[in-house]
């Protein structure tokens, strides 16, 4: 059987996992420290991508081609976006993910991918722009499973960023663009490059702080790591998917 592969950017939005699913260091996937762990749902592998949507694509890109995964899960911390309805220390699941940067200034405003008319990526006959499309199912059997083991949690559209909007205004902006719940570095990047490989693809993450004006005080990514990684023990280990 194919195996899974879970990613997160950091070691720390890993560690718990590692721990708790005794996995064993994994040499030999390139330049990504990586663990494995063989469950009953069948092998698990854990890999670090580091910040941002360079690292999360290149990550991707080796994983998909070295591994074929059945299934490619993306987690870390989050900020939820105004209007989310999430708070500090609850799961948010991605129905999609998005590049709300990615497009043309123009004098009338900004402007996504759509306008220059070149798509970030085509799969047969479908080509995605800024939006990329998720496993609507899986996401929403994650959501169920979430609700069912307990955890607060939120289904809907991510954005993917290159600067972490510090301020209110910043996040509003980026909202007006394309509807989101939570704000990220990684996400589309990784998103995008399962597309490509017809790879289904799940993001879980913790809120570990609002899209407000920066106050790293109001912030908790040690409870936003570990919520995330708590649910996808679980979520491995009981809820029957992914078979
Ligand atoms: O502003 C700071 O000084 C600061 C201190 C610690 C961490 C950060 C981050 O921006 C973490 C980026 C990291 O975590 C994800 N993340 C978490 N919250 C957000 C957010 O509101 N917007 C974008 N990314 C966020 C992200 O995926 C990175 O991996 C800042």
């Amino acid at each position: 059987m194919k195996p899974i592969v879970l990613t997160a950017s950091t070691d720390m939005e890993l560690a718990v996992l590692v721990e708790r699913l005794g996995a064993a260091p994994l040499h030999g996937l390139g330049h990504l420290k990586a663990w494995r762990s063989a469950l009953e749902a069948g092998e698990v592998i854990l890999a670090v991508t580091g910040i941002g949507k360079v690292n999360a694509a290149c990550a991707a890109t080796l994983l998909l081609e070295r591994l074929a995964p059945r299934l490619l899960i993306n987690t870390g911390c989050g900020g939820a976006i105004a209007g989310s309805g999430l708070e500090v220390g609850d799961l948010a699941l991605a129905s999609s993910e998005c590049f709300p940067e990615e497009g043309v200034q123009t004098p009338q405003g900004w402007r996504g991918l759509d306008l220059i008319g070149i798509p970030t990526a085509v799969r047969g006959e479908r080509a995605i722009f800024n939006e990329v499309p998720l496993d609507a199912a899986l996401a929403r059997q994650a959501l169920q499973f979430a609700g069912e083991q307990g955890f607060r949690a939120v289904l809907g559209p991510f954005h993917t960023v290159s600067t972490c909007s510090g301020t209110a205004e910043r996040g509003m902006e980026l909202a007006a663009r394309y509807p989101g719940i939570c704000e990220n570095m990684e996400g589309a990047a990784l998103a995008q490059v399962a597309f490509i490989y017809d790879t289904p693809f799940l993001e879980v993450r913790g809120i570990s702080n609002l899209v407000e004006d920066r106050d790293l005080s109001r912030w908790n990514l040690k409870l936003a790591v570990t919520e995330a990684q708590n649910f996808l023990i679980k979520f491995l280990q009981f809820s029957g998917f992914p078979s």
